[in-house]
């Protein structure tokens, strides 16, 4: 159990932010599965200010998936603030989270992402002024830099306390790795050793063995789990009791998964209106 702001995070695993996955119907069967924390795909700061209709239906949250946090993506601040106070006062998301990772050009072009990591002073302007807008907590979701000549995993941490935001999640690969070699635990527990808001690691969890270990050797409050519950919502299940009890789960049953992916169809279909 930790803390976001006054919002109590139940256990020590969260659902990674995953574009076109972790919409509404994906998060509820990943929180069924005892998620602490689940976190939507990132949605357009932008999108939101223009009221695009197709962005709208992102913010969608069933009230059965909370506590949760919505995270939005801009590259800069007065449309960020704007953006956050909407999610603030309209919708019924626990918490507001700041993408500071997407390494996609055509997000990191318009100085959204990744971009954000080049410079700590930019990001305390940046979230300070989100955070003196909105009422619901802030958070940021980071990774360790922008290539390895520009890793500044630790100050922009420490910008990101200073400016008031309740917890941060660290990717830990930059923007340039993408998804290749692995995640840098050893920055995430430098980070972790740095500021004192609650710190989620993220990269390469793919079972509850690794979980515990991470959480174990870096001291962070929780891990976050993106590609390993593509497809495998079970992960979440059996990481959670792991951490919970020491207990390993078996795998599902073919029925066990057939229930559950209809189930998740169900949900997709659903009329979203927000
Ligand atoms: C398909 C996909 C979509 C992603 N979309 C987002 C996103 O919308 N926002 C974000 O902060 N990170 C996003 N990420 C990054 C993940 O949240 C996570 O940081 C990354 O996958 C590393 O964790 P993992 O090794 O457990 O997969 C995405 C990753 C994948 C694979």
């Amino acid at each position: 159990m930790y803390q976001i702001g006054d919002i109590t995070i139940p256990n020590r695993v969260a659902l990674a932010p995953m574009a076109g996955v972790s919409n509404y119907a994906f998060r509820l069967t990943v929180k069924e599965f005892g998620a602490g924390l689940v976190t939507a795909e990132m949605v357009s700061g932008k999108g939101i200010v223009n009221k695009n209709e197709k962005t709208m239906k992102m913010l969608f949250i069933d009230e059965e998936e909370m506590p949760m946090s919505l995270q939005i993506f801009g590259g800069d601040k007065d449309s960020l603030v704007e953006a956050a106070q909407y999610v603030d006062q309209h919708t019924n998301a626990a918490i507001i989270d700041i993408n500071m990772g997407c390494p996609a050009p055509k997000v990191t072009k318009i100085e959204a992402g990744s971009y954000w990591l080049l410079d700590p002073e930019k990001i305390y302007q940046m979230v300070s002024a989100v955070v003196a807008n909105v009422a619901k907590p802030v958070t940021v979701k980071m990774w360790t830099g922008w290539d390895e000549d520009h890793i500044y995993a630790v100050d922009n941490a420490k910008a990101i306390e200073a400016a008031g935001a309740s917890a941060v999640a660290l990717h830990g690969r930059t923007r340039k790795q993408m998804y290749e070699g692995y995640a840098d635990w050893d920055i995430i527990k430098q980070v972790k050793q740095a500021v004192n808001i609650p710190v989620i690691g993220n990269g390469d969890i793919d079972s509850p063995q690794i979980a515990k270990q991470r959480l174990d050797e870096t001291g962070v409050d929780a891990v976050m789990i993106g590609r390993a519950a593509l497809g495998n919502p079970w992960i979440v299940y059996q990481t959670a009791k792991y951490l919970e009890t020491g207990e390993l789960i078996d795998n599902p049953t073919p029925k066990e998964k057939i229930a559950v992916c209809s189930l998740h169809m169900e949900r997709l279909i659903k009329k979203v209106s927000v």
